[in-house]
């Protein structure tokens, strides 16, 4: 079987190569190697690569300047994605497109349950409406996909497009004794990248029925529960002040409550075991901060 990852040189991207099974031949693809909002870049290098399989991790995802820069947003998000899904009906390959938990809206705040792949999705910021766009654009388009929801990814990689991600930034502010204020009233299924693509490639070896699957860490916490977590589990002792969403102000509005899981029968162990052993394999580099 051979599969393309695009984003290889990404935060997921780098996990999903890693854990790649041995049997599968794989091609990454970084930001220089293609570009999916250019019809003609998808076209060129994927019809010469014919892969069974493409991987799309590649997104616009900094969730407040996409408030600014919407058409950006779209471009990447949608725009993008559109060109990915002509091209797998041209080769008859399966797209595997990572969306998010923002696409909820985080009204299920007052039954406090987890969103499923049964929900609605009704995003509230750019971020989470050019997101859903482009899984219309899949689910709509294509036959042949799977649709992956993921949620607060950190892996060793970092975020290239969000400069990091909240356990690296938790550690660096921690470190260099600046205030931490962290939201406490806003709860989501932190997730770290090398268990999500683990299980991303066992959807596409077990050769699960096509559709949209909830692939996070079991559980949920505040970002405040969260950030608490980072620091006993890196030993850092610091303190943190905990915050309402309103006195944290932020450009884009956050849905409250985005926690995940599936109905489809995907089970990643409990975000704090993730969590610990992620801490536990950096925790070498975490000087360099
Ligand atoms: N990070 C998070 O907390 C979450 C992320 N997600 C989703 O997961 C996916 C992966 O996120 P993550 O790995 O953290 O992100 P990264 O920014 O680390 O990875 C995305 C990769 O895609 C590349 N890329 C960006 N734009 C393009 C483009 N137009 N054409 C080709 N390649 C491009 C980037 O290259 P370069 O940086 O060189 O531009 C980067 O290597 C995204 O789809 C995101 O929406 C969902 C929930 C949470
Ligand atoms: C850095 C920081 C953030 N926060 C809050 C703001 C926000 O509500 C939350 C997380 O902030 P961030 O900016 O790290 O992340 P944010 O952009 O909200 O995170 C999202 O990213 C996109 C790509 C996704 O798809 C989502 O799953 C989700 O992970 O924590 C604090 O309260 N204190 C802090 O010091």
């Amino acid at each position: 079987m051979k599969v393309v990852v695009i984003g290889a040189s990404g935060q997921l991207g780098q996990d999903i190569v890693n854990a790649k099974p041995g049997l599968v031949k794989l091609v990454g693809l970084t930001h220089s190697d293609i570009e999916i909002t250019d019809k003609d870049s998808v076209f060129s290098v994927l019809t010469s690569l014919e892969p069974d399989v493409i991987i799309n991790t590649a997104a616009f995802h900094k969730t407040d300047l996409c408030e600014d820069e919407p058409e950006k947003a779209f471009f990447i998000n949608a725009v993008g994605v559109k060109n990915l899904v002509e091209v797998c009906k041209s080769m008859d390959s399966i797209l595997v497109h990572i969306s998010t938990d923002y696409v909820f809206d985080g009204a299920k705040i007052t039954e406090k349950e987890p969103y499923t792949e049964e929900d609605l999705p009704n995003p509230i910021n750019i971020y989470g409406i050019s997101k859903y766009a482009g899984e219309l654009i899949v689910k709509n388009y294509l036959d042949k996909y799977y649709i992956v929801r993921v949620a607060s990814l950190y892996g060793k990689a970092g975020a290239s497009g969000k400069g990091g991600n909240f356990v690296y930034t938790i550690l660096k502010k921690a470190k260099a004794g600046e205030p931490l204020r962290v939201v406490d009233d806003i709860f989501m299924s932190p997730t770290y990248t090398l268990d999500a693509a683990r299980e991303i490639w066992k959807l596409i070896l077990e050769e699960r029925p096509f559709g949209t699957y909830h692939v996070t860490n079991l559980g949920y916490c505040s970002w405040y529960e969260f950030a608490k977590k980072i620091l006993e589990y890196a030993g850092v002792d610091a303190s943190i002040e905990p915050v309402k969403h309103t006195e944290f102000k932020t450009k884009a509005k956050r849905p409250l409550w985005s926690p995940l899981k599936s109905v489809k029968g995907i089970e990643l162990r409990p975000w704090e075991e993730a969590l610990k052993e992620f801490i536990g394999g950096v925790s070498t580099q975490l000087w360099k901060l």
